[in-house]
């Protein structure tokens, strides 16, 4: 089969959180967040490595986590950029895999059933992202607070991470997104720019984002939950 890589982003600073500590390095049951999420790709046992991308001056401190945690997959530890797509970038270049996919350090509860079919469904599309239907009705809001329109509901997808691609798509859709000073809110985004086409896979209510203090609540009870079904 082609050889997988990932790369995991944490280099963000978790300002919506309104900790002094970016999310990712929270305490959830004793274990960093980037960790839990971190050892849900290490124990795949189709994946080549993982490459951490995270924030300046951490780099060490990770390195240390790495070897207490022993993630045996992790091929490079390296600093990001301010924005998320930098930091995507600077990873997918220390990767050496056909296919890479890319993966929020903020997301520990996606599951390895959702991450393999994530994976088949870019071998046989070219390129994939996990997501889920919303269920809210979406407004397009007008900078006067009115709302300027409505999307029909049946055609919105909450997209999520893992994204996976073509190693070369998208070192070629990140390359010339920097060079046209492009900047998308997912990798997804500057791939289908390039006219490549992304399948949507099904995934899960529960792989969420921890970006705000709520989350946090909600991601104790699915870690409490996740420790029950191992029992
Ligand atoms: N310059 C950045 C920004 C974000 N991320 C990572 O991308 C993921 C999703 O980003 P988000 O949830 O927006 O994280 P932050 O940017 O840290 O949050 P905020 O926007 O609230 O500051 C996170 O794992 C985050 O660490 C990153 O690696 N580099
Ligand atoms: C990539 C992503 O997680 C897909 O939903 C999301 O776009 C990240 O957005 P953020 O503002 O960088 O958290």
């Amino acid at each position: 089969m082609s050889s997988f890589g990932a790369v995991i982003v944490a280099a963000g600073k978790g300002s919506r959180m309104g900790t002094r500590e970016s999310k990712q390095y929270l305490m959830l049951n004793e274990k960093p967040i980037m960790i839990h999420t971190l050892e849900v790709f290490n124990r795949l046992p189709w994946l080549r490595e993982i490459v951490l991308v995270t924030g300046e001056g951490e780099v060490e401190r990770c390195r240390r986590w790495i070897q207490e945690y022993r993630l045996d997959k992790v091929s490079a530890v390296i600093t990001g950029g301010s924005e998320r797509q930098q930091s995507v970038y600077q990873g997918i270049k220390q990767i050496s895999s056909d296919w890479v996919m890319i993966h929020d350090g903020v997301r520990p509860f996606v599951t390895s059933e959702e991450i393999e079919r994530c994976r088949d469904a870019a071998l046989r599309e070219g390129a994939s992202v996990l997501g889920v239907p919303v269920k809210d009705t979406i407004k397009q809001v007008n900078g006067q607070g009115f709302i300027a329109g409505t999307p029909d509901r049946q055609s919105l997808w909450a997209v999520q991470t893992p994204q996976a691609f073509r190693l070369s798509d998208l070192l070629q859709a990140h390359q010339s997104a920097e060079q046209e000073g492009f900047v998308g809110t997912d990798d997804a985004m500057l791939v289908e720019r390039m006219g490549v086409p992304v399948a949507v896979v099904e995934g899960k209510y529960s792989n969420i984002k921890i970006t705000t203090p709520d989350d946090l609540e909600y991601a104790m009870f699915l870690q409490k939950r996740k420790g029950e079904s191992r029992e």
